[in-house]
Formats: C-alpha cells, sequence, structure tokens
C-alpha cells in the first residue's frame, strides 16, 4: 500500500518572492489527490518540495518518520527511492529507445540482472499500453506515447508515492481521457498514493478521491473532492467554469472594483454537476483506496460544509444502490 505524505506549515520562497506559505495537508495512503492552480501559483515548486529538491524554508514533509526538508540527506535520498515521478514532457533521454529509457533507473539504482530488468520493463510497458513500441526512440513517437513511456519510467522501481506534474499537457481530449483511465487503473493495480498536478477539468472531475488549489501564495482549500466540487470560492468557481470573470486575471489578480463588477455574472457552485469518479477497466481489481477513503471521509463527514456533506452522502448513497442491483445472489450461482 501506498504511504501517507504528511505537509505541515510549508512556507516556500525564492529570495524576496514568497511562492506559496504556510501549506498543510495531508495525501492519505493510496488515494489519488489533484492539485489545481492557476499557471505560476507554485504547484511545480510543490512537488519538488515534496521529494526533497527544494528547501522550504519553514514547515515539514514528513514520510515514513523523514521530514524531506530538513533531514539528513542520506535519509533524504532513501526517501526519494519510495517515489516515481512523472515529469510535463516525460523528460526521457532522446538517443535511446523507449525500452532503454524505461529500464533506466533500475539500471542506475540497483543491481539486478539484465534479464530480471527486461521482465519489469516489459510489464510496466503493457501496463501503460506501449507493447510493440520499446524499441522506438522518443522522437518517433507522438506526445501521449511519450508520456505513457515517462509514467511507465515511474513505476520501474515499485513507488510508493506517484507525482504526475500535468500528465495531460500537449493531449488532445480523447488521449487525455485514455490517460485519466490509465491513472485510475494504475492506482488499481499498485495502491499508491498518487499527487497530479493538472489544470485539466476533466481530469479534476473524474479521476481525485481529493482535490486542492493553490492561489494567492495560499492553499485555498484540500480535501475530498466533494468540497472543492461544491465550493462557492470566487477563485474555485472561477477555475472550474474555466471564465473570466474571478480573481484570476491574465497576469496578474485583479482589483476590488474589477471584482465587484464580475460577482453577479458568476456560476452558484449549486448549478455544478458532480460527475461520478472513474471506475478501474474490467478485470482489475477494485480499488483497495475505495474502502478506505470511505471510512476516512465518513470519521470527518460532521466537520465538512453542508454542501460537500450532502454530495458525499449522495455519492455513497448511489454506490450503495448501483451494489444492491449488481451484486451476486447468494447461493444462487450455477
Ligand atoms: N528554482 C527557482 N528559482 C527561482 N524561482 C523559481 C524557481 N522555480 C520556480 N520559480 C518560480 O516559482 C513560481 C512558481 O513556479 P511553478 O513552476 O511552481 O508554477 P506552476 O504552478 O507549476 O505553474 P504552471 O501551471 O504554469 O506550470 C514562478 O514564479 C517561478 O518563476
Amino acid at each position: 500500500m501506498g504511504i501517507e505524505v504528511v505537509v505541515e506549515g510549508l512556507t516556500k520562497s525564492f529570495g524576496k518572492q514568497n511562492i506559496w506559505r504556510d501549506v498543510s495537508l495531508t495525501l492519505p495512503a493510496g488515494e489519488v489527490s489533484v492539485m489545481l492552480g492557476p499557471s505560476g501559483t507554485g504547484k511545480t515548486v510543490f512537488l519538488k518540495s515534496l521529494i526533497g529538491l527544494l528547501k522550504p524554508e519553514k514547515g515539514r514533509v514528513l514520510i515514513d518518520g523523514v521530514d524531506m526538508v530538513r533531514s539528513p540527506e542520506k535519509d533524504i535520498y532513501e526517501t526519494r527511492k519510495l517515489f516515481g515521478l512523472m515529469f510535463q514532457d516525460g523528460a526521457l533521454f532522446g538517443s535511446l529507445s523507449l525500452f532503454d529509457n524505461i529500464a533506466f533507473p533500475l539500471r542506475e539504482h540497483t543491481r539486478k540482472k539484465e534479464s530480471e530488468i527486461r521482465r519489469i520493463v516489459m510489464e510496466r510497458i503493457e501496463v501503460v499500453g506501449l507493447l510493440g513500441a520499446e524499441g522506438k526512440l522518443p522522437g518517433e513517437i507522438s506526445g501521449g506515447m511519450r508520456k505513457r513511456a515517462g509514467l511507465a519510467r515511474a513505476l520501474v522501481l515499485d513507488p510508493q508515492i506517484i507525482l504526475c506534474d500535468e500528465p495531460d499537457s500537449g493531449l488532445d481530449p480523447v488521449r487525455t481521457a485514455y490517460l485519466s483511465q490509465l491513472l485510475i487503473d494504475l492506482n488499481a493495480q499498485i495502491d499508491a498514493t498518487m499527487l497530479i498536478v493538472t489544470h485539466n477539468l476533466d481530469i479534476a472531475a473524474t479521476v481525485p478521491d481529493n482535490m486542492g488549489m493553490l492561489f494567492r501564495r495560499e492553499l485555498v482549500t484540500f480535501g475530498p473532492r466533494e468540497v472543492l466540487l461544491t465550493s462557492d470560492e470566487p477563485v474555485v468557481s472561477q477555475f472550474l467554469g474555466g471564465r473570466r470573470e474571478g480573481p484570476i486575471g491574465m497576469s496578474e489578480e485583479k482589483d476590488a472594483a474589477t471584482l465587484a463588477a464580475e460577482a453577479d455574472r458568476t456560476t452558484p457552485a449549486a448549478s455544478r454537476v458532480i460527475v461520478p469518479q472513474l471506475e478501474p477497466s474490467p478485470g482489475l481489481p477494485p480499488r483497495r483506496a475505495v474502502a478506505r477513503r470511505r471510512e476516512r471521509v465518513m470519521r470527518m463527514i460532521d466537520a465538512l460544509p453542508p454542501a460537500a456533506r450532502s454530495a458525499i452522502r449522495e455519492t455513497y448513497a448511489r454506490d450503495a444502490a448501483t451494489a444492491t442491483v449488481t451484486a451476486p445472489v447468494a447461493g444462487g450461482g450455477a
């Protein structure tokens, strides 16, 4: 099972430029989380801080007892091996075949024999649907295939935490839909803790168990997906609605007068429809995170805003109804 990541009071600046401050959240073990936020709000900086590549000046990132900000470098290095990272462009070596790209972390970080490396690499290539393309160079395949190759490479060291930085960038809507399904299937197969940074509203609506948003140097919210999807925060409404009206401007935040003028043109959260979360493809095991998440969310439900509470109850009531309809009748099998 994946490992919980606990972020406490994290603050990061570059010189005098504060990126975000006092960010606290928990990525629950084995669940899928999404971090949204307008461009430049520091989502990539956040991912890099989780793996200890950037050092926030305040706060902690706790993984299995190691603080990725301030523990000794050797502990951070060891803990980093628990991560699988998928970068925006796939970050593949242009002169290596897909096979060699995907095998790279195994050759670099383990002493496995070539026969074992081949077995693992081909298994991961199959998971991401790239069988047959393993001999190609990154320049010979499409952007979507490069992303899937990047994902396969992120998987070879059996990561317990997977970070994906804008996995959808440059993909058309159909490829993005396939990628969303792949992320859910992956979670069903390996039960890793996953954090996906994206601007894509379809991924945000259908993939995660939890969602958060960074804006104006703060974490606006982080919690069960229904909290953000029913939120009345203007920045959330604007982002989910993909509109110009709202606090997010083209290059900078808007002034109060502009915001007041726009206020009555925004869509209320109540009119948003929450679409069901994706299920693993037929033939795959159910996601183990689902039961754990349900238990966790039901423990905290009374502390959630009323709209999120009703959305969660509706979802679970619908799931229960579907389960009753599709459950096999006891003793009725041939
Ligand atoms: N190593 C660095 N040194 C100085 N400033 C940096 C560094 N890395 C990032 N920044 C600054 O931090 C801010 C946030 O960058 P980041 O790439 O994390 O944003 P983002 O939310 O991921 O944006 P996008 O959605 O456009 O990818 C930017 O202003 C960027 O210039």
